[in-house]
């Protein structure tokens, strides 16, 4: 272990052991953790080669003979609940198996999507095979010409009377669904996104299971065609598809009903609230931001902290001592802010998701009074999460330097994979205007003085119209913080109603002036969401049982979160005199002070979040900090090493050598 590592440890002021069962949710869970991740990763079946060696198409095969031998033979074995995303164990197992994988939009997409959709007669034919992994499906909704404007699929499906079956077409080359996961070569079912029709008149998208492989031979079925779109930029290890299907005949118990039926007249009835259809995507959006962007994200500023603690580079004195890069403020800058948004967010994703369970179950009672909240904030929490986990991970390869560069760091393989997540499952700008829709429907609830949803009843308080902060301490407080955050973001709501309101009395049709207002609309969006976050995570804090170090501590990241943002991004702070820049200077000043009374605790924060070192996969960030023996070492096994001498050298190189 490295002599600086262990300096770095002495350091810490709390126990780690503490903050990792309190991140785990109490010490059973960090047991049972911690024995799923022993599992997983003792057995011979699970290895992973190292992923920077291998091919595409290695990769997806690893992943598939993985995640095959995983669902059906390891989970089942030590009686895991696969079932439901939102259980500790589920949380757990995507953090053990590391990265994307093989079957994660069938058991995470495509498995949920059957009881999302289907009648329970339905959810106890389908549900049981998948699970079993005796179907494979995919979720086929994107297509070629269109993502997110889904009124405007062009995959039908129309009911033949005669035969009591739909019929299934991709009618031209933009209608072929295109980005499917686990559909280019694995799935032999697709949940296929279509127009309905039926009797000539078209219902709009719905759910229809589509066999879409031979389950014996494993072949494309008549009609169909499908096939891999090709390399992407990272998630290798999955086969991300396109589907043609030319009138592909299936039954009428196909079509997933739980909200619309067709009767065998084809009489369409709708049965439940149509915007149940897009309400599915809440449940993707919410695990993705913890299983994929925060666990990125706290990967990458594990790696960061700990590497910046053992790398020396120049000194505070004339010719003195060389000190870690870590000792350098604008290190502590690019590291600490971001330990401290992978807390914030970690506690406010915990929020949701406890919000997100209560729904589901008013849903199933029939209440849906909750849905235009649940949505915005999984729709805003998603987008938020995604853009600065990104812009993080990447300000957090550059705090590595040059080692940042290799794949040996782990960081661009976070980097690239994280990446995705601000396009799929709702491209972040549409995203952030659908909270911005539902804001200015708030806006006009708050205006005819209806009532307004508890995140963002703040809109509807009266608020100062000055920060009264006089001193650096004074930014340190919570409520003043988040008064700043509320202010911001009620008066950018406030300026962008008015100029809508404005622009629809000069009589521009409403679509005309929500797309010339959009810019300000998406800033309404982060600034809401921003805020939901500044308070949601400090009052998780504050209700924690824990002891009053981790307290402290805590308190301290969540004020670092907050402050970063304002120093960051002051111009609407500043914009109608909340602040001045005399309170600015202010803020700058105890965002110094806090950075630097929190990096002695820098190892011991990221230390908390647990990651083994097979999980990180980081030359640069392994818990003993010997960064340097590891990059020679992965030197040393690249495969351009094999021999000495390249065959293509001999090839190529050396008729040249001689010729001087
Ligand atoms: C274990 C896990 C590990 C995972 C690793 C896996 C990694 C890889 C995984 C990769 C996985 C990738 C997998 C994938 O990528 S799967 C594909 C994901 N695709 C999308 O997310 C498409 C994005 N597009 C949309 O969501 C819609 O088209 C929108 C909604 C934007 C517009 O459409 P439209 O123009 O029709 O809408 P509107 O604006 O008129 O609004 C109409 C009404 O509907 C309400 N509304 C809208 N949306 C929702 C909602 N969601 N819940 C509840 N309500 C909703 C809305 O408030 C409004 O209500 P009201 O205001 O009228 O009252
Ligand atoms: C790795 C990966 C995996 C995926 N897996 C799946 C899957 O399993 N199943 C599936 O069905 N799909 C999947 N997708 C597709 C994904 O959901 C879509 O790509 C995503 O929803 C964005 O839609 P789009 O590609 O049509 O982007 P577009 O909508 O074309 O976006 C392009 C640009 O247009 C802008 N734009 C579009 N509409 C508006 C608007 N109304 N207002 C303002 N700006 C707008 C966007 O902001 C963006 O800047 C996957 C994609 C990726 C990258």
């Amino acid at each position: 272990e490295s002599q600086l590592i262990i300096k770095e440890r002495q350091q810490t002021t709390f126990q780690v052991e503490e903050l990792i069962n309190l991140l785990d949710g109490g010490k059973e869970k960090t047991a049972l953790r911690r024995s799923i991740e022993q599992t997983i990763l003792s057995d011979p079946l699970m290895k992973t080669d190292k992923i920077g060696y291998l091919t595409r198409e290695q990769k997806y095969v690893q992943s598939v003979r993985r995640m095959m031998y995983f669902f059906t033979d390891l989970a089942k074995r030590n009686k895991w609940n696969i079932e439901d995303p939102h259980c500790p164990e589920m949380l757990f197992l995507s953090r053990s198996l590391s990265s994307v994988v093989a079957f994660m939009i069938h058991m995470g997409a495509f498995v949920p999507s059957i009881s999302s959709f289907g009648t329970l007669e339905q959810v106890s034919k389908w549900q049981p095979l998948a699970k079993e992994c005796l179907i494979i499906g995919c979720y086929a909704q994107t297509e070629l010409g269109h993502g997110t404007n889904l009124r405007r699929l062009e995959t039908t499906s129309t009911f033949d009377r005669n035969t009591q079956e739909f019929i299934v077409n991709t009618p031209n080359l933009s209608s072929m669904k295109w980005w499917p996961g686990d559909m280019g070569k694995s799935a032999n079912h697709a949940m296929v996104m279509a127009q309905l029709i039926t009797n000539g008149e078209n219902h709009g998208m719905q759910a229809f299971i589509v066999p879409i492989r031979d389950m014996t031979t494993h072949k494309p079925l008549p009609g169909v065609e499908v096939g891999n779109i090709g390399s992407i930029m990272s998630l290798e290890d999955t086969d991300n598809g396109y589907l043609r299907l030319n009138n592909v005949r299936i039954p009428k118990e196909n079509m997933l009903a739980k909200y619309a039926n067709v009767d065998r007249s084809g009489r369409f009835q709708q049965t439940g609230n149509n915007r149940l259809m897009y309400a599915s995507m809440m449940n993707l959006r919410i695990v993705l931001t913890r299983e994929q962007m925060i666990h990125a994200l706290q990967k990458a500023c594990t790696i960061a902290a700990r590497y910046s603690c053992v790398r020396k580079q120049g000194s505070l004195t004339p010719n003195g001592p060389e000190i870690p890069i870590m000792d350098y403020v604008t290190q502590q800058n690019k590291v600490i802010p971001r330990i401290a948004l992978a807390y914030a967010l970690d506690f406010t994703i915990m929020e949701v998701r406890h919000r997100y369970v209560q729904f589901l179950a008013d849903v199933t009672r029939g209440d849906l009074s909750n849905m235009a909240e649940m949505h915005a904030i999984s729709s805003g929490i998603k987008a938020n999460a995604s853009e600065r986990t990104v812009a993080g991970v990447e300000t957090l390869r550059r705090a590595c330097g040059g080692h940042g560069y290799s794949m040996a760091s782990g960081l661009p393989y976070l980097l690239l994979s994280v990446t995705g997540s601000c396009t799929y499952e709702g491209e972040n700008t549409v995203l952030y205007l659908q909270v911005a829709r539902y804001l200015i429907k708030t806006a006009a609830n708050i205006s005819m003085g209806k009532s307004v949803d508890g995140s963002s009843a703040y809109l509807a308080e009266n608020t100062e119209a000055r920060c009264s902060a006089t001193s650096q301490e004074e930014f340190y407080d919570h409520s003043l913080l988040d008064a700043c955050f509320k202010h911001r973001s009620k008066q950018l709501l406030q300026s962008v109603a008015m100029d809508l309101q404005g622009l629809l009395a000069e009589g521009k049709q409403q679509m005309e002036a929500w797309n010339l207002l959009s810019i300000q609309l998406v800033n309404s969006a982060k600034a809401h969401i921003e805020r939901y976050i500044v308070a949601t995570s400090a009052s998780f804090v504050r209700k924690l049982n824990c002891s009053l170090k981790v307290k402290k501590l805590l308190n301290q990241l969540c004020s670092l979160v907050a402050l970063h943002q304002i120093t960051n991004f002051p111009g609407d702070f500043l914009k109608d005199g909340y602040l001045d820049s005399h309170q600015l200077d202010l803020a700058r000043k105890a965002e110094v002070k806090l950075l630097q009374s929190l990096r002695h605790n820098v190892v011991g924060l990221v230390d908390a979040f647990d990651f083994r070192d097979e999980i990180l996969g980081s030359c640069i960030g392994a818990y003993d900090g010997n960064a340097y023996e590891r990059l020679y070492d992965y030197a040393k096994n690249d495969v351009m090493n094999k021999n000495d001498v390249h065959e293509e050298s001999y090839q190529y190189l050396r008729p040249h050598l001689h010729r001087g």
